[in-house]
């Protein structure tokens, strides 16, 4: 695990693009290809709106979505038309490459299903296998939740790839913590005071993981904590952490 304490918010995202454009090429040179699942809420905007300011081959990246809210795709609260806005429409990423949530099914639950067979098709694996992501971008709310795996709910338990989370009574469709495992690569980019308490249980030695659960994202791959001072400044971060 690397966790890195930035300046500021844009000192922040300046690395954030860095290390993500990084494995974005090195995944393209190994296996022509890269796919990346993406982060909702503010503090990627930025992120997204730097990355299609990028000169990459827009062709070989495949895009998928860590989570979403239960809305339609034109709803000011979806993650898919944020990131459109921020950087898809701004590219010639094909349409084809993107791969979006479906939020069009009465119930939540077949819509996690859907999608989980859409991504099982689309990595060629069998049911109980797990793909592996080259990147996949995560924050982290105030409450230590990531992705839309939210403390005390039912998704924090699922063992397949895609689940039904919940924020109060709003369903969400969420990764799962296993399916984030497995991925090449994890990045949280986390920035702000309002995280600071929470962050101070993900890392702390004895918090209880349903609690906070950032702390369930243990990759087998490379994992990264990218924080703005506000965040991350009161972190002790013991240099084994760092290394
Ligand atoms: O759908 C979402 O909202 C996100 O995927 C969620 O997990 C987000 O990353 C955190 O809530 C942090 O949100 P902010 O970046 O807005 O603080």
């Amino acid at each position: 695990m690397k966790i890195e304490v930035l300046p500021d918010k844009s000192a922040l995202i300046e690395r954030s693009l860095h290390l993500t454009v990084v494995q974005m090429t090195n995944a393209i040179a190994e296996r022509g290809v890269c796919t990346i699942a993406l982060s909702g809420g503010s503090t990627p905007k930025p992120l997204y709106e730097a990355i299609a300011a990028q000169q990459l081959p827009w062709d070989k990246i495949h895009v998928f979505w860590g989570d979403e809210r239960y809305v339609p795709p034109n709803d000011p609260d979806s993650n898919q038309l944020m990131a459109r806005k921020a950087w898809l429409d701004r590219v010639n990423l094909p349409e084809e490459n993107i791969h979006p949530i479906p939020t069009d099914e009465v119930e939540p639950a077949v819509a996690a299903s859907k999608y989980e067979q859409y991504l099982q098709q689309f990595f060629q694996i069998s049911s109980g296998e797990f793909p592996q992501f080259d990147i996949i971008l995560l924050g982290m709310g105030g409450d230590g939740h990531t992705a839309s795996l939210f403390p005390h709910t039912e998704a924090l338990q699922a063992r397949g790839l895609i689940a039904v989370g919940n924020k109060q009574d709003e369903p969400r469709i969420t990764f799962t913590a296993p399916l984030i495992n497995h991925a090449r690569c994890v990045m949280f980019v986390v920035a702000g005071a309002d995280k600071k308490s929470a962050l101070a249980q993900v890392f702390a030695t004895d918090a209880d993981d349903f609690s906070y659960p950032s702390r369930l994202i243990q990759p087998q791959g490379e994992l990264w904590w990218l924080l703005d001072r506000d965040a991350g400044e009161e972190l002790q971060i013991s240099t084994a952490a760092e290394s």
